[in-house]
């Protein structure tokens, strides 16, 4: 059995921990048999081939949600760079735990999600779900609560243009940088640009989408550890964006625009000229975990 979790874009704006949307590439892979305990493989991107990789943490938190023996073989073909901002460690957790739950013959979402986000947990000290949910449901998912799983989706097409730098932004060190507290007008303004954008996204009004990405909850704390943003930023608004800003909690970055590849191109360059090479590639809303 095979399963396919893809990269998602978290937070997307002013969304922290709530909004996220699967991405059509990249994506993470598992080859999945029973076994009587819990081993994996691991090619592409460099994550642990033991028992601390992500995905063997979710598969073993369904076995023990079920109180269930033995385990699972898995091949992890890594497509999804660790560290990016784009949902690494979150595809895994889910790639595991549909792999487990194929072969327990699982189908409970909330079970399934449960043991996914015991891999975020393990990965960066947060069992939040905007990485998970969107990879395991696609389109673009609002999480109105984990327990009980209560999960808003737009079935939306939207096309983005994304760049990544060849920086580690650990999820677990841009955690640490949040405040306890935030300004009353800060969490009004979020809640202004949230509710404004989820209408944005049914009429799939790209300017006003473009127009609401932005956050005051998180940014503006973690915007030392990047001090690329505004310069990226500026490249894509100069290159036609209707707006750009950071994918989880980086260091990708993505944009909504029309012409999106000059739009990725500038990022890119913009990186290149602060001495830091980036990839960048226009992709799309994609659907969520597959299994065959
Ligand atoms: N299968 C995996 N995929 C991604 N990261 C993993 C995996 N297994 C363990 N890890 C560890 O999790 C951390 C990456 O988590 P994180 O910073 O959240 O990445 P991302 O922001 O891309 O999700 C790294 O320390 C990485 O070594
Ligand atoms: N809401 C989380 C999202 C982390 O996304 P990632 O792709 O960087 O793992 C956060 O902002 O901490």
């Amino acid at each position: 059995m095979k399963v396919y979790a893809p990269a998602t874009i978290a937070n997307f704006g002013p969304g922290f921990d709530v909004f996220g949307m699967a991405i059509e590439k990249p994506g993470d892979e598992v080859v999945v048999k029973e076994c009587d305990n819990f081993r994996i493989e691991v090619i592409g991107h460099k994550v642990p081939a033991d028992g601390s990789n992500v995905a063997v943490v979710a598969a073993k938190a369904l076995f023990k949600l079920l109180g269930e023996e033995g385990g699972v073989y898995m091949k992890l073909k890594k497509g999804i760079r660790p560290k990016s901002g784009l949902g690494s460690s979150g595809a895994s957790s889910l790639a595991g735990a549909v792999a487990a739950a194929k072969v327990l013959g699982v189908e409970d979402d909330e079970l399934i999600i449960r043991a996914a986000l015991e891999g975020e947990r393990a990965a960066s000290g947060s069992p939040h779900g905007d990485n998970v949910i969107p990879s395991y449901y696609g389109g673009f998912t609002i999480i109105e609560s984990i327990s009980p799983l209560r999960v808003h989706r737009i079935d939306v097409e939207l096309k983005v243009a994304v760049v990544l730098p060849e920086v580690e932004v650990p999820t677990s060190e841009a955690r640490k940088v949040l405040p306890e507290k935030v300004p009353l007008k800060d969490a009004v303004k979020n809640l202004a640009m949230a509710s404004s954008l989820v209408l944005a996204l049914r009429e799939e009004d790209i300017e006003t989408i473009g127009r609401l990405l932005d956050d005051r909850l998180a940014l503006p704390y973690r915007k030392k550890l990047m001090p690329w943003f505004d310069k990226v930023r500026e490249a894509a608004l100069n290159a036609g964006a209707y707006g750009v800003t950071v994918s989880g909690s980086g260091p990708a970055m993505f944009a909504v625009g029309e012409n999106l590849r000059e739009v990725a191109k500038a990022m890119g360059e913009a990186f290149e000229e602060m001495g830091i090479r980036a990839e960048y590639w226009v992709t799309k809303t994609g659907r969520g975990a597959k299994w065959f």
